[in-house]
């Protein structure tokens, strides 16, 4: 069923939510990142940032509505994100996730970094993989990480191929991360989740190399 002007104007209001938390937090440097929330489920359709705009700003032209193929469902000037397929990827895939969230920060483009040639980042044994909602003793996780393909149906396909149901976000080499949730609420904390164990990590393995050279320099 299509969705009505009360649902289109709530994730509307969702998203500016969202979009000033992250945006507090620097997560949306130089124009980058883009949010959208499922508005309807058959036919899909979902709320997702307008292209190329400051996403530390509110305006009356932030969102707009497209369908599974990505199109605007209305006639607007508007753009839908230049990364729209990537969130029509993740709802197609998974019919349980409502809300999909994109920033690229220094972090995860670290992470990205740091395993070069590698296809995934793993950790174990972090209290914030419960952020993720995998509550096991020691659980450890693997999140996929795909090239960053420029030409964006590429990228769409590349992460349909590893997204699982099992880790919601995928990282894309030296650009940034997806991460998604059954609604905005999960989706958010899934992506702080990501974020906080992107850090962790990677100023574990900095104080790690720097503690090594500090244990070998001989006086
Ligand atoms: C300057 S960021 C390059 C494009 C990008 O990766 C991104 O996340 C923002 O693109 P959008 O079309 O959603 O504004
Ligand atoms: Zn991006």
């Amino acid at each position: 069923m299509t969705a009505t002007l009360e649902q289109r104007l709530d994730a509307f209001r969702r998203l500016d939510d969202v979009k000033m938390t992250f945006a507090r937090r620097d997560w949306f440097p130089g124009t980058s990142g883009n949010l959208s929330i499922k508005i309807a489920d058959d036919p899909l359709q979902f709320a997702v940032t307008a292209s190329g705009k400051d996403k530390t700003k509110l305006s009356p032209e932030d969102y707009l509505i497209v369908d599974k193929d990505s199109r605007p469902v209305d006639a607007t000037t508007l753009k839908p994100s230049a990364e729209t397929l990537i969130h029509a990827v993740v709802y197609k895939k998974f019919a349980q996730a409502g809300a999909c969230f994109h920033v690229h920060t220094v972090w995860n483009n670290l992470i990205s970094e740091l395993y070069f040639g590698q296809r995934a980042f793993s950790i174990q044994g972090q209290e914030l993989i419960k952020g993720l909602g995998i509550w096991e003793e020691n659980a450890r996780i693997t999140i996929p990480i795909v090239e960053n393909f420029a030409d964006i149906p590429t990228l769409a396909v590349a992460i349909e191929k590893v997204i699982t149901p099992e880790v919601p976000g995928v990282l894309i080499r030296n650009h940034g991360i997806y991460a998604w949730g059954g609604n905005d609420f999960e989706a958010k904390r899934h992506l702080e989740a990501f974020e906080f164990l992107f850090e962790y990590h990677a100023r574990w393995l900095q104080l790690r190399h720097a503690t090594v050279s500090t244990s070998t320099t001989t006086i």
